[in-house]
């Protein structure tokens, strides 16, 4: 069906991402939400960005995953292209992150295992998002975790071209040293987010020089306040050697997951079961 602005009532911004404003929408006909990327034609060709929109367009329009925001469509007029993305109501993961300072470990685990299984999604596509981070991470209305910002996805194996921006704090030795990479990657940058989680900042987190020699020396601690359990599932991810990270179905599987959300489902069962009564 063809897709215009009309068909759109322009809300408030939601943000303002690097390449775009992002508003909030309302489809007249079905008053169905969805978050408007605004992208100025001008600003895409200086900046070269078309290829790399192009290939962000391809490799969300087939993705669909609960933990994945979807991409709906797009379409442009003279000067302008727009983006139909999925609207997260309750907003920015990262500011809930600063506000809490840090989540408590059956929070956190929740989170890591949405992330697994949109992660274990994608790698099944041969995606590598390649910039997982608090603030790629949108929350939806029933609390659940939508990741997003395929700026920089593309298919495996590959080696990055254009310059890194932004923090080196989730960025693998692999990366930083501009050696060819996969998917592991993103299980580097899955145990860096764990740690953020629950200590409430990043293992390698210093002035950047420091940083990155902390990254390839791994030289992190862990707090004492972290429980055994997670300390053993972040050791297991941050690991030099991208071969010996622990694979997404082990994650999964992993005491510290499955303590915390089986039991989260244990109790909807319960929680359930007694409604019925
Ligand atoms: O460009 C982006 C990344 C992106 C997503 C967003 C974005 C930003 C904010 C929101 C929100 C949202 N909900 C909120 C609720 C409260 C406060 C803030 C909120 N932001 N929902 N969905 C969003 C989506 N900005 N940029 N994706 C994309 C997807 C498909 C094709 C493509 F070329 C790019």
């Amino acid at each position: 069906k063809a897709l215009h602005l009309g068909m759109f009532e322009i809300g408030r911004p939601l943000g303002k991402g690097k390449f775009g404003r992002v508003y909030l929408a309302k489809e007249r006909k079905t008053g169905f939400l969805c978050a408007l990327k605004v992208l100025h034609k001008s600003e895409l060709q200086e900046g070269r960005v078309e290829v790399q929109l192009r290939r962000e367009v391809e490799i969300q329009s087939n993705l669909r995953h609960p933990n994945i925001l979807r991409f709906f469509g797009h379409f442009h007029d003279s000067k302008r292209v727009f983006l139909i993305i999925e609207y997260a109501a309750q907003g920015e993961l990262y500011k809930m992150l600063r506000k809490a300072g840090s989540f408590s470990e059956p929070r956190a685990a929740s989170y890591i295992a949405q992330m697994a299984s949109a992660l274990s999604y994608l790698h099944k596509k041969h995606v590598i998002h390649r910039d997982i981070k608090p603030e790629n991470i949108l929350v939806g209305s029933h609390g659940e975790i939508k990741l997003s910002d395929f700026g920089w996805s593309v298919h495996a194996p590959t080696n990055r071209r254009t310059t890194l921006c932004g923090t080196l704090d989730y960025l693998p030795p692999e990366m930083l040293r501009e050696e060819p990479h996969g998917e592991k990657v993103d299980l580097w940058s899955l145990g860096v987010l764990m740690y953020e989680f629950l200590v409430g900042a990043a293992p390698f987190e210093d002035a950047p020089r420091e940083t990155q020699s902390r990254i390839v020396r791994l030289r992190y601690q862990v707090p004492d306040f972290v429980s055994p359990e997670a300390k053993d599932l972040i050791t297991r991810l941050l690991r030099l050697d991208p071969e010996k990270r622990l694979p997404l179905d082990q994650v999964a599987e992993h005491p510290w997951i499955v303590k915390h959300c089986k039991s989260q489902t244990a109790r909807e069962r319960n929680r359930n079961s007694q409604q019925r009564e």
